[in-house]
């Protein structure tokens, strides 16, 4: 039903990516202007939501024009007591209505016994509703009124066919009030926290690996210079972006879990042994240059968005929503680094993890998931201002 909607044209509107990146880059100058950290992964969630709902509904929630959270550690932290605004509402709401059902396939079958008082999900679904069900009632009332006025001759149907968010799109297809509710629900559900994920974790390895970030600062700047805002072809042309992302998805896939079942019985075929050798990254590693190359022949060994006939339709606004976050961002600073004294104490890897085998005894943060990966606590940094002119 959907499908048809993510085509290249349609996804390729970075006038929308613009706007809100711009602003979340403006927000986080104007707090790391005055020496405080900033959490990363706050900034991206609002730039996510904020693009996601003005993708889908032509209507944005405007997350980021809320003021930033400071550090427990940060001095100005007390002035945040405050009532919450409608758009830390609507992220709060929609994060724990997707953390109680991350939480039911876990418990299997008897999910429903641990919701004897009631279903879980009602309260913050209720939040999330009062949102878009107004948006979804005048999505449907304009398409009656367009289709009354074509029958009428008013105006032409090619007029009244100008599907210009998701769910213009939708509407025409059906007016059933659950399935353009849940439908949509499902579509910023899957769009706004793996794009943020990504964007978090892209940035967390950077500050590891600050000659990452110098490298991908250079092909910005050799391809789109340190003010223009960058093209569909520039973002084409930039494989070491489009490695930066890769090297993320495969180490910290957003999606880190699904579930397949046989229709029919199988075998799997075993690999060759006479078979030329194949080259495994080591699991710890990032940006292994070895190769020369970065991108897996075969998509069955890389498939964070899956395969197959339910491969994510939003791959390719995905893609070009994080190559124009991470351009904007490598225009904007020069250097970025982790600010750990800034991570809540509960929210700190264990002492336990040190010398683990694998990421476990590398990380400096605790990667945690519900639906989708994030970081525990917020992902603290301070960065940079780059030197616009250079
Ligand atoms: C890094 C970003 C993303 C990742 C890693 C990702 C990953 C995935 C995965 C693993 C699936 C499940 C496919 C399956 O069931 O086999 C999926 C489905 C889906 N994704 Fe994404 N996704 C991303 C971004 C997006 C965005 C930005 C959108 C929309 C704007 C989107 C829309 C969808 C939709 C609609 C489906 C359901 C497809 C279907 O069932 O036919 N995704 N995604």
């Amino acid at each position: 039903m959907t499908r048809p909607y993510f085509s290249r044209e349609r996804i390729s509107h970075f006038e929308l990516f613009d706007r809100h990146a711009g602003l979340a880059i403006k927000k986080m100058k104007e707090r790391l202007r005055g020496g405080h950290a900033v959490d990363f992964q706050d900034v991206v969630s609002r730039f996510t939501l904020d693009s996601a709902t003005q993708f889908l509904f032509g209507k944005c929630v405007q997350s980021l024009e809320d003021p930033l959270p400071y550090a427990y550690n940060d001095p100005c932290a007390p002035q945040l007591t405050k009532a919450q605004t409608v758009a830390e509402q609507f992220a709060e709401a929609l994060a724990e209505a997707q953390r109680v059902i991350a939480t039911r396939p876990r418990a299997a079958r008897v999910w429903p016994l641990l919701e004897l008082l009631g279903d879980k999900s009602a309260g913050p679904m209720r939040v999330v509703d009062a949102f878009l069900q107004p948006i979804i009632d005048e999505a449907v009332a304009k398409n009656r009124a367009a289709r009354a006025q074509v029958k009428n001759g008013a105006v032409g149907s090619e007029e009244a066919e100008d599907h210009r968010t998701l769910l213009d799109h939708l509407v025409k297809i059906t007016d059933d009030p659950v399935v353009l509710h849940d439908e949509t629900v499902n579509i910023l559900i899957a769009g706004k926290d793996t794009t943020a994920a990504t964007l978090t974790f892209a940035i967390y390895m950077m500050c590891l690996n600050p000659h990452v970030f110098e490298q991908l600062r250079a092909e910005v700047l050799g391809t789109v210079g340190s003010q223009r805002s960058p093209t569909f072809d520039d973002i084409r042309n930039m494989k070491y972006l489009r490695a930066v992302i890769n090297e993320t998805l495969r180490l910290y896939a957003p999606v880190p879990y699904n579930f397949r079942v046989a229709n029919r019985d199988t075998t799997l075929p075993n690999s060759d042994p006479r078979g030329p050798n194949v080259f495994i990254p080591k699991g710890t590693g990032w940006l292994d240059e070895r190769l020369g190359k970065y991108f897996a022949v075969n998509p069955s060994i890389f498939a964070p968005f899956n395969a197959g006939p339910r491969i994510c339709l939003g791959q390719q606004f995905a893609y070009n929503e994080m190559s124009f976050f991470l351009i904007r961002l490598a225009q904007n600073f020069s250097g970025m680094e982790l600010d750990l004294a800034a991570q809540p104490p509960d929210a700190r890897p264990p002492p336990e993890w040190a010398g683990a085998e694998g990421r476990k005894g590398l990380e400096k943060v605790v990667p945690k998931c519900h639906l989708t990966i994030y970081v525990h606590g917020g992902l603290w940094v301070k960065m940079i201002e780059a030197d616009r002119e250079t």
